[in-house]
């Protein structure tokens, strides 16, 4: 059984990891932090977790109880990990963070987008971007994980194909991007009530958002070079999911797109190409750790239209910190992870 700390358990991903490490085969949480709710039982919290968790308390986090444990998971604010993270790894325990704390490779650039310095620089050379459609044999060998966000996971997948087989126009690709709102995590905010969320649908983030040196990192690796990129998100009345339309040039018309995304993510467990032609919905990957793609080719011109959809808190969070898990601790990848998405 592979020993779980989690940092940061009260948050939506930290409650999400409980939920898939419930029915976990090889996986057992023997930690569970939180400061503010430090001594009170997970399920008297959460009663979804009733009877999967009878004695698991939330506590402290205290580097001595998290460096028992053969990995730990940080589904905290920005910053957290930096904090704790070496300490760990000193400890021979790998570490996942759900933040964005390590995935950036560029210090400077972190500190730009984050508003403060980066607080574990010397960390970074050895982080391992954890999307594994492109990174899973570093996976194998890391010790330090940067779990990939939400928006950049959908938007990654859509587009590694065309960038790695050279068939996008990289001076101009669009990602317009729609997240439901626990996106924006279990933290109180006005823009977050239900009065102010449902029945609407707003862009944010125009200027710049955090998340889009991220994609542009990811992109430059499939492409090779630098990629023009235009990231909007949106903020939309549900609570789970994020939709992803992307928009580039094809520079070769005589490619069948369809075949070039089946055969890339022909061995992928978690990332599902619809057939020609289809739409797929949020609601069709809610709870479940996949990313449904499909790609159109509108009046069969030069534009190429792929749509991706994903679970924001699994396929963009706490599922693939799993998943990254499995890899690292050599499991079967699925494990604990492949159970159908909720319908409706
Ligand atoms: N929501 C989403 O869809 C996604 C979120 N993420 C990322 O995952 C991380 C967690 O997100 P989410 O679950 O939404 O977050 P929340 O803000 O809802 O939860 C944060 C958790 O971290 C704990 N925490 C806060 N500050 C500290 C601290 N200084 N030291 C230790 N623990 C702390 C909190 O507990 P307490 O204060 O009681 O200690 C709480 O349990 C964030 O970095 C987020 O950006 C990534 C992908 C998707
Ligand atoms: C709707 C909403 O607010 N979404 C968040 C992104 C989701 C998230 O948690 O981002 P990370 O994966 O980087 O942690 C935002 O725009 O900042």
């Amino acid at each position: 059984m592979i020993k779980v700390g989690i940092v940061g358990g009260t948050g939506y991903t930290g409650v999400e990891l409980l939920r898939l490490l419930a029915q976990h085969p090889q996986a057992q949480v023997e930690v569970i932090t939180s400061r503010s709710e430090a001594g009170m039982r997970v399920d008297e919290m959460y009663p979804n977790l009733r009877g999967h968790y009878d004695s698991l308390a939330f506590s402290v986090p205290d580097a001595a109880t998290l460096g028992a444990c053969d990995v730990v998971f940080f589904a905290t604010p920005h910053g957290v990990a930096h904090a704790l993270a070496g300490e760990l790894l000193a400890t021979g325990t790998k570490v996942i963070d759900l933040s964005a704390d390590f995935r950036l490779q560029d210090a400077d650039e972190w500190a730009k987008w984050y508003g403060q310095p980066h607080g574990a620089p010397d960390l970074l050379p050895e982080a391992v971007y954890g999307l594994p459609e492109v990174n899973r044999k570093a996976i194998k060998q890391a010790r330090l994980i940067a779990v990939p966000g939400c928006y950049p996971t959908a938007a990654q997948l859509a587009l590694i194909p065309l960038l790695e087989a050279g068939l996008a126009d990289t001076s101009q690709i669009i990602a317009d991007c729609k997240s439901g709102v626990s996106g924006a995590g279990r933290g109180a905010s006005v823009g977050s009530l239900f009065s102010e969320a449902g029945e609407s649908m707003k862009a944010y983030g125009v200027k710049g958002h955090r998340h889009l040196p991220e994609i542009r990192q990811g992109l430059r690796r499939a492409a090779g070079k630098d990629v023009g990129l235009t990231f909007v998100p949106h903020l939309t009345p549900m609570i789970r999911g994020i939709h992803a339309t992307l928009y580039a040039s094809v520079v070769d018309r005589s490619v069948d797109l369809q075949a070039l995304f089946e055969a890339r993510y022909a061995d992928e467990p978690f990332v599902d190409v619809m057939p020609a032609g289809s739409h797929p919905e949020t609601r069709s990957v809610r709870g479940a750790n996949v990313c449904r793609i499909a790609v159109h080719r509108p009046q069969d011109g030069d534009l190429v239209v792929v749509l991706s959809v994903i679970d924001n808190l699994v396929k963009g969070a706490s599922g693939q910190a799993v998943q990254n898990m499995n890899i690292v601790f050599g499991l079967d990848e699925r494990l604990g992870l492949s159970h159908a998405a909720m319908l409706p």
